[in-house]
């Protein structure tokens, strides 16, 4: 196939992965007589990096490009007691010993039916691990028939080491026997293979986001000084369909953050000019030219050529 046929047939895929996005993963503000106004962003191919976000008209500086429901969100293992199960709001009764509490009916209403996720959880515990805890909530969701099976497929994997396979395959045997010992019915359970929990997980990996909840009051100042102590100060992990479709620049141009809870919302940080690129940053921007490149690398496995890169700021 030329490049330009390669090209145009991309362009189509696009096209439509673009519609479906816009429709299915993101709710987005809307004018006073409730009409949703759609976004003022296209997805495309870049030059650099597969798939990016690029703005569809002229942005101001501080404007709410759009808002995005996670695909699927857990709390932090640390803060379990004190958000929503569901949604990471944080709670007004934050004494909870329940490993499942939820802030309202809706959220309770998206975990059904429970299972007893001590061992799971325990395990992800000793090892330090958070990314299994998404899969188990995604695996819940898919047998509630919330959302299914295949919701992050469109998500670029990490290319995993047979290390880390083997680790998953022990993983996901263990959330399976977790599901079979609480009586869930075997047929909705047929998605949960070893390959399923890989490519889930693979996805998670590059696209998944540390939630950390905007300071709304003097408590919350106080409790997010305490959890930095505790060395915890995120309420949880998301990942989303839309937001994951943007690429990373060591000096943003527009940030994702979290008020009140997992919803995303996407804002522009200056003002941007008509298919120009919108990227965010993935990691703290702060640090030195070696110390961002290390962990972009490891993290998430490329070398950052944005301009600051490049002239080695
Ligand atoms: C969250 S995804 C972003 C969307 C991705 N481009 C796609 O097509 O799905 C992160 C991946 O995009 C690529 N990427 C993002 N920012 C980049 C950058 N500044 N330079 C090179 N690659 C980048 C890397 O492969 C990274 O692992």
């Amino acid at each position: 196939m030329s490049r330009l046929a390669r090209r145009s047939c991309w362009s189509l895929h696009f096209k439509n992965l673009h519609h479906s996005l816009i429709k299915t993963t993101s709710s987005f503000s809307t004018d006073s007589t409730h009409h949703p106004s759609p976004p003022p962003i296209r997805v495309e191919l870049t030059e650099y990096a597969g798939r990016g976000v690029f703005a569809s008209r002229r942005i101001g500086a501080g404007e709410l490009i759009h808002t995005a429901k996670p695909a699927v969100a857990h709390p932090s293992l640390s803060m379990i007691h004190t958000v929503c199960y569901s949604c990471l709001r944080k709670l007004p009764n934050r004494h909870s010993t329940d490993d499942m509490s939820f802030c309202c009916i809706q959220c309770e209403q998206l975990s059904k039916k429970k299972a007893d996720w001590s061992s799971f959880n325990e395990y992800c515990r000793l090892q330090g691990l958070k990314y299994p805890l998404l899969v188990k909530r995604l695996a819940c969701q898919v047998i509630s028939g919330a959302v299914t099976y295949d919701i992050l497929d469109v998500l670029q994997p990490e290319i995993l080491s047979s290390d880390q396979i083997s680790r998953m395959k022990k993983e996901a045997a263990l959330l399976r026997s977790t599901f079979e010992d609480s009586d869930f019915e075997s047929e909705k359970m047929a998605f949960l293979t070893e390959e399923w929990y890989a490519g889930v997980l693979a996805r998670i990996r590059i696209n998944a986001f540390r939630i950390e909840l905007a300071i709304g009051s003097y408590e919350d100042l106080l409790s997010s000084a305490a959890a930095l102590v505790e060395a915890e100060s995120a309420v949880g992990n998301a990942v989303y369909v839309l937001p994951s479709l943007y690429n990373h620049d060591c000096d943003p141009n527009v940030n994702i953050l979290w008020i009140e809870n997992a919803d995303a919302k996407i804002k522009a940080l200056r003002d941007i000019e008509e298919g120009e690129e919108l990227r965010i940053c993935y990691i703290d921007a702060s640090m030195d030219y070696g110390a961002r490149q290390r962990i972009l690398h490891q993290g998430f496995g490329f070398q950052c050529n944005c301009p600051r890169c490049v002239s080695k700021d």
